[in-house]
């Protein structure tokens, strides 16, 4: 991202989500972006992939700039970024199949192929028993399972994941985790994720951002001395286990 920035509402009762900014995301990366709530995290995490507009600047994939880009360019970008959401957006009336054929389906895949598909996906979540049962049979770590293979249905590049286990149970949490460490290191998927859990920045990230009142702070690589560095600069503002108070 090359000074992109995002401001909302008219020029006297403006909010400046994210003032202007550059970020570089390594390709193979787990990128944490963490701060307090209303930093502009999502707003940023939403930029990366224009479901929002920036007011100015680029967002490059591979060195192209989505921002240049009109339909049906834009459309085949944007599969290859999926996204996941805190509270997983299934749809409840369809399996678990079912949902994960939706962008399948959108990218007019033929029935064969959107099958095949599904079941490698259910494989890389390891849910494959649970193809035909709905997402109230679930639990949250399994709905967020499957969220991330729906994610995945296209072969993305890049996974964008918002509070992606802010919903969830410790155990559960690290079900999901894992799950995303697995995708990363196996087929090298560049993940971002938004969270306001240091625990999730310690567990997976390779790099953490740090954001505050719309404006990116620091990048750090994530070690002893990166995650000392984060706690310091947001002393009493992480969730540091689950149940904690979030944001101080
Ligand atoms: N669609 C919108 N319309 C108006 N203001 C918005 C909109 N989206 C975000 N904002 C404002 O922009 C600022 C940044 O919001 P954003 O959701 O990006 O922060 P965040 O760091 O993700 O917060 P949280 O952790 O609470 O989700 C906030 O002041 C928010 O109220």
């Amino acid at each position: 991202m090359h000074g992109v920035s995002k401001g909302y509402g008219p020029s006297r009762q403006r909010v400046q989500a994210v003032h202007p900014l550059s970020l570089n995301i390594r390709q193979g990366d787990i990128h944490g972006i963490i701060g307090a709530s209303g930093a502009g995290k999502s707003t940023l995490l939403r930029l990366m992939n224009r479901l929002e507009d920036p007011d100015e600047g680029a967002v490059l994939l591979d060195g192209v700039d989505l921002m240049q880009m009109k339909e049906p360019e834009l459309r085949e970008a944007r599969r290859s970024i999926g996204m996941i959401f805190q509270h997983f957006h299934l749809l409840g009336n369809k399996t678990v199949a079912k949902n994960i054929a939706i962008p399948l389906e959108l990218a007019k895949l033929d029935k064969r192929e959107r099958s095949n598909r599904v079941l490698e996906c259910l494989g890389m979540v390891g849910l494959l028993d649970k193809a035909e049962q709905y997402p109230a049979q679930l639990s949250g770590g399994q709905k967020q399972r499957v969220a991330i293979a729906r994610a995945l249905a296209n072969r993305p590049k890049v996974l964008l994941c918002d509070e992606p286990t802010s919903a969830l149970d410790p155990h559960t949490t690290n079900e999901v985790l894992e799950v995303l460490r697995t995708i990363n290191q196996t087929f090298g998927l560049t993940i971002i994720i938004v969270t306001h859990e240091l625990e999730v920045i310690r567990s997976i990230c390779h790099r953490v951002s740090m954001m505050e009142n719309g404006k990116l702070l620091r990048t750090l690589e994530v070690d002893s001395a990166g995650l000392a560095q984060a706690a310091e600069l947001f002393s009493g503002a992480f969730v540091r286990n689950k149940g904690d108070e979030p944001f101080a």
